[in-house]
């Protein structure tokens, strides 16, 4: 059984090589985590006395400003990070999506490529080499799949990073948003698998700066601000305090097909 426990959980990070006069600066400004200071060194503090309980079939998203310590959360849950205070128990294997681009070698053909951000997301050689040809057929990157990486345009990079993300049998799944930034043609096409990807998922953790993306793989939420959770509930009611306004109000009716007339009717993702 997988699940993910926190308990009051601090992340600092001491900036030892901080100017004071940019310091002051960053104290005024609205995103961000808190910047306090222990003795000399400035101290950010990234998250602040966090407590969560995950469990299998839960789908999270993670809403929050710039800054507001998502991503941080993300990687304590990962267990990349140590809480600087608190403690967390992981349970179940870790799939860490932040970034498309991580694990992959320029120098190496699409294919190895394949293999190796397969391995790095947990997957084992022999399943990878079942999905191989799917995952090539997915890319439509052709022969290219032969040649080094590095001869690859952002966008193909991008199609060989899905195809293999959508491909893993992950227990517990972090995504970061960078999927975001595929064109929208291949989102389209991606939007399957990626469906089908959070159904094969234990957990699923989404940060996200995207409503459409959010209702559609997400049934409850985390705000954060500065470093804390300031609500953690149903996504439709996290998303109308975060946002100010209610996310499933004039959704298209594409957009209420895709994310289930029972989840809308249900106001808070049927929690
Ligand atoms: N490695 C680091 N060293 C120092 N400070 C960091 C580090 N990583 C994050 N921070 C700080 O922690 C705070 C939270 O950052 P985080 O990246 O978690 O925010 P986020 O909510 O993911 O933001 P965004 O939406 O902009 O991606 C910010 O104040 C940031 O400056």
């Amino acid at each position: 059984m997988v699940s993910i426990d926190v308990w009051n959980a601090s992340v600092d990070f001491p900036i030892f090589d901080a100017k004071s006069r940019s310091l002051k600066k960053l104290a005024l400004g609205k995103v961000g985590g808190k910047i306090g200071s222990e003795g000399r060194v400035p101290i950010i503090e990234a998250l602040h006395d966090i407590n969560v309980s995950l469990k299998d079939g839960d789908r999270v998203g993670l809403v929050g400003h710039n800054g507001a310590g998502k991503s941080t959360l993300l990687r304590l849950l990962a267990g990349i990070y140590e809480p600087t205070r608190g403690s967390s128990r992981i349970v179940g294997k870790v799939a860490p999506v932040f970034d498309l681009g991580v694990g992959m070698d320029p120098e190496i053909s699409g294919y190895e490529n394949i293999m190796i951000r397969g391995l790095f997301l947990g997957m084992n050689r022999r399943e990878m080499e079942k999905r191989v040809d799917d995952i090539a057929e997915f890319t439509e990157l052709g022969d290219y799949l032969s040649m080094p990486l590095r001869t690859y345009s952002t966008g193909m990079r991008v199609r060989l990073a899905l195809g293999v993300v959508t491909s893993i049998d992950p227990e517990i799944l972090l995504l970061d948003e960078g999927i975001g930034a595929v064109d929208a043609a291949f989102l389209e096409k991606a939007r399957n698998r990626l469906h089908d990807l959070v159904k094969r998922s234990g957990i699923l953790v989404f940060a996200s700066h995207s409503d459409e993306f959010l209702l559609e793989l997400c049934d409850s939420a985390i705000w954060m601000d500065e470093g804390r959770m300031k609500a953690h509930g149903g996504l439709r009611e996290v998303l109308t305090s975060y946002k100010g306004r209610d996310p499933f109000e004039n959704l298209s009716p594409e957009m209420l097909e895709r994310i289930g007339q029972s989840k809308v009717l249900s106001g808070n993702g049927g929690e």
